[in-house]
């Protein structure tokens, strides 16, 4: 398998702005013109659930990141170390935005805590819940950093994610490679960039520096 991986893009501190709406009227409209226009009769009976209400289900579903309503509880309390927390290998599912095709893989999150810490499990619903829209990998990366920032307000955040794309597995250039994508929000320092490529390391199997 070919592997790429992406320079950091400059850090902006600003995310996605989620919005809270979701027509499903709209969707089922949509859902019923694709399939005519693949040339099969929505009302056969394979089909008639699908564009009125599994398709219209999934996409809410699927699109959940970009409502703030849909957001995880990140309930903090009171920090127990200055310490970088590290969490990796969270599964990460998404959908692309060029193609609408899911992008699949893992997820490597570090933060340095201010004033608040967080439930480790809130670390993985806030990637899943963030995931869940229609995105890129790259604005996946700034949207988890950013956020997991302002939620915790933390000192510093950073996050690598590794995925494979089905729009570039299934059609176009048809191959299966893997991209990688990293983000670093506030303060976080070489010996923490030293510590979160190690925990990464370890996640992956790879020989530890220690
Ligand atoms: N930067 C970035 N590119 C992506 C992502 N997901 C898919 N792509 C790329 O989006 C591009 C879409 O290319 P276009 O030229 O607009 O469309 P296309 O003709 O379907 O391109 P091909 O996939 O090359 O056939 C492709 O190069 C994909 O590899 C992503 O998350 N980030
Ligand atoms: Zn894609």
């Amino acid at each position: 398998m070919d592997s790429r991986e992406q320079e950091p893009a400059p850090t902006q501190d600003t995310a996605t702005q989620p919005t809270n709406s979701f027509d499903e009227e709209k969707a089922r409209r949509g859902a019923r013109l694709l399939l005519e226009a693949a040339g099969r009769d929505p009302d056969s009976t394979g089909l008639s659930d699908t564009w009125s209400r599994r398709v219209p289900e999934m996409l809410e579903t699927l699109t959940e990141g970009s409502r703030s309503e849909s957001k995880p509880v990140m309930r903090t309390f009171e920090s127990e170390t200055d310490g970088l927390i590290v969490k990796t290998g969270i599964p990460l599912q998404s959908m692309c935005e060029h193609h609408m095709l899911p992008f699949q893989g893992v997820a490597h999150v570090a933060y340095r805590p201010g004033e608040e810490m967080v439930g480790l499990s809130k670390l993985i619903r806030y990637v899943r819940w963030q995931s869940r829209q229609l995105t890129t990998q790259e604005t996946l990366t700034r949207d988890i950093a950013v956020g997991l920032a302002e939620e915790l307000d933390a000192h510093g955040v950073a996050v690598e994610v590794t995925a494979t794309h089905m729009c570039e597995v299934m059609r176009g250039i048809e191959t299966e490679t893997e991209t990688t994508t990293r983000e670093r929000v506030g303060t976080i320092g070489e010996a923490d960039r030293t510590q979160f490529r190690e925990s990464i390391r370890r996640h992956a199997g790879g020989p530890s520096d220690r």
